[in-house]
């Protein structure tokens, strides 16, 4: 059994696979609470859903991609299975998790969208830095931004543990808190080997649950 607050269709808004036709789980509970979260609700409530329910509702929006989310998702021990059994049946699976857990805990098969928690967010000293021994090229980190400060500890985190070399890494203002012209100018300046992202579906309907 999972704690389950929401399985929703929607296109992918974030990482490397946004705009693809996507179901996403949000697993419910985190045990960080980083400044921006715009999950929030997923803090707490949620249902109790058997393994086998959450791959029918899944398989119920015929979709090939997968997004395992939450709150945070490995704080939940039944998630990795969840992972491997949606690996299994031949999803292509995306985890966006916080760098704050064990991300060994997610099959090798699963796309991991690790972030890494800046300054700003509040929570920078939850960082599991041993991760970053554990990414693959499949894998992606991700940097949310809350200011000019934020923007030059992650460039240089960047640098420090060589991660574009590791795998792609994405630097995605916080909603509303950096203003996406000017991220995207101070990449440019920077020559950062980086993927700028923005929160699309919040571009398409809003910052709302469930899109
Ligand atoms: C809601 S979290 C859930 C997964 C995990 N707890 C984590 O933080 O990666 C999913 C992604 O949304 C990002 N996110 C949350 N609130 C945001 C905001 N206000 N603006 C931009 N990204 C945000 C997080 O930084 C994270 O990369
Ligand atoms: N459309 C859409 N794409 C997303 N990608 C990651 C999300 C998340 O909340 O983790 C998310 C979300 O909430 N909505
Ligand atoms: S780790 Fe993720 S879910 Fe938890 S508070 Fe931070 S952004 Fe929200
Ligand atoms: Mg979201």
């Amino acid at each position: 059994m999972l704690k389950i607050t929401e399985i929703f269709h929607s296109l992918q808004g974030e990482a490397a696979q946004a705009g693809l036709p996507t179901v996403f789980v949000r697993l419910t509970g985190c045990p960080l609470r980083c400044t921006y979260c715009d999950s929030a609700y997923a803090f707490t409530g949620g249902d109790w859903m058997h393994m086998d329910d959450i791959l029918q509702e899944i398989g119920r929006h015929g979709t090939r991609h997968v997004c395992v989310t939450g709150g945070e998702p490995l704080a939940q021990k039944r998630c990795g299975l969840l992972l491997s059994r949606l690996c299994d049946a031949g999803f292509s699976v995306s985890l966006e998790t916080s760098g704050a857990v064990d991300i060994r805990q997610a099959d090798e098969r699963v796309i991991r969208v690790m972030d890494l928690k800046t300054p700003d967010s509040g929570e920078s000293d939850r960082n599991r830095w041993d991760n970053l021994a554990a990414l693959t090229p499949r894998d992606q980190v991700k940097f949310v931004l809350c200011s000019r400060g934020d923007y030059e500890w992650a460039r240089d985190r960047v640098a420090e543990h060589a991660l574009a070399e590791r795998c792609e890494v994405l630097f995605s203002p916080a909603w509303g808190e950096v203003e996406a012209t000017d991220l995207a100018d101070w990449i440019l300046a920077d020559h950062l080997p980086v993927r700028f992202q923005v929160q699309l579906h919040k571009l398409l309907w809003g910052d709302v649950p469930g899109k």
